[in-house]
C-alpha cells in the first residue's frame, strides 16, 4: 500500500435541511478494496455520488492522490481516473456488447470522435474491447446485442465499461445486487481479478461478498461513520451488530 488514494474529510450533504451524509471521514488506501456498508438510508449512495462528483458536498473536502477534487463535475473526476459502475442498468439494448466497450474506450481518449475515422485505431479499440470482454467473462458475447444478455452478464458488461477507462479508482455500486448465488460468486472472482493495480470502493449489502473482497470496511449509519476497520473486527463490533439487527437489513 502506498498511502491514500481517496480521502474525504468532514464530508456533509444536506437535502433541504435533511443531513444525509454528516461529517464523514474516509481514508481509502491505494491498492485496497474498501467496502461501504450500512442499513438502508445510511447514506452510502449519497456518499458515492459525492465522491464521484454527481453531488456537490454541503461541507467537507475530497482529495484524490492528495489533490483537491471537491466540487469538480463528474466528467472531470472521471478524467482524473475515477470510474464508477451504476446500480441501475444504463446499457443501449440495440447496440452490441463490443460497441459499448469500444465507445467507452474511445470516450476515454482526448481525441474523441476523430479516432473513429481511422480504421487502424478503430481496430485497436476492437482488440482492447475484446480483451476487456474476455477479462469479465464475455469473450463469446461481443457480437450479441446488449439487450439480449442475462442479468448477471449485463452487470459484467457494466464492469467492462468502467474498466475501459482504466481507472485508478473503481467505484462499484452494489455489484451483486439482484444476482443469484452463481453470478455472485462469478462477480466476486471478477472483482478480485481486476483489482490488481487499482483501488476499489464498493457499496455492498451482501456481507459474504464484503468479507471475501474488502481489506477495510466503513460502516455508515444515519449519515455518520459508525465503525471502520478490517472486516473481521468490524463484523464483531457490538454497535455494528446492533445497527444491523435494528434494521430491515438484518436478513442480509
Ligand atoms: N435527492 C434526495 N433528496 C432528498 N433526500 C435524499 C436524496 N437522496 C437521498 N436522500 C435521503 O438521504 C438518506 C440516505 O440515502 P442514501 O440513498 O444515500 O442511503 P443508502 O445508504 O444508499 O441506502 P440504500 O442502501 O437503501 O441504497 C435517505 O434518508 C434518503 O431518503
Amino acid at each position: 500500500m502506498e498511502g491514500s488514494a481517496l480521502v474525504a474529510t468532514g464530508l456533509t450533504r444536506d437535502f433541504r435541511g435533511f443531513r444525509a451524509v454528516d461529517g464523514v471521514n474516509l481514508d481509502v488506501a491505494a491498492g485496497s478494496v474498501h467496502a461501504l456498508v450500512g442499513p438502508n438510508g445510511a447514506g452510502k449512495t449519497t456518499l458515492f455520488n459525492l465522491l464521484t462528483g454527481f453531488l456537490t458536498p454541503t461541507a467537507g473536502r475530497i482529495l484524490l492522490d492528495g489533490a483537491d477534487i471537491t466540487g469538480l463535475p463528474p466528467e472531470r473526476v472521471a478524467r482524473r481516473g475515477v470510474a464508477r459502475s451504476f446500480q441501475i442498468t444504463s446499457l443501449f439494448p440495440q447496440q452490441t456488447v463490443r460497441a459499448h466497450v469500444e465507445l467507452a474506450l474511445q470516450g476515454g481518449t482526448s481525441l474523441g470522435w476523430r479516432f473513429w475515422r481511422s480504421d487502424r485505431l478503430l481496430h485497436r479499440f476492437r482488440d482492447r474491447a475484446d480483451a476487456l470482454l474476455a477479462d469479465v467473462g464475455l469473450a463469446d458475447a461481443g457480437d450479441q446485442l446488449a439487450g439480449s444478455l442475462a442479468y448477471g452478464r449485463k452487470r459484467a458488461l457494466e464492469l467492462a465499461i468502467a474498466l475501459a477507462l482504466d481507472p485508478k479508482v473503481l467505484l462499484l455500486d452494489e455489484p451483486t445486487a439482484g444476482m443469484g448465488l452463481e453470478d455472485v460468486d462469478r462477480t466476486v472472482e471478477l472483482i478480485a481479478g481486476v483489482r490488481a493495480g487499482r483501488t476499489v470502493v464498493l457499496v455492498e449489502h451482501n456481507m459474504s461478498v464484503v468479507g471475501r473482497l474488502a481489506d477495510r470496511v466503513t460502516v455508515l449509519q444515519a449519515g455518520r461513520v459508525l465503525a471502520e476497520g478490517p472486516y473481521d473486527e468490524v463484523r464483531a463490533d457490538d454497535r455494528v451488530v446492533e445497527a444491523y439487527l435494528g434494521s430491515a437489513d438484518a436478513a442480509h
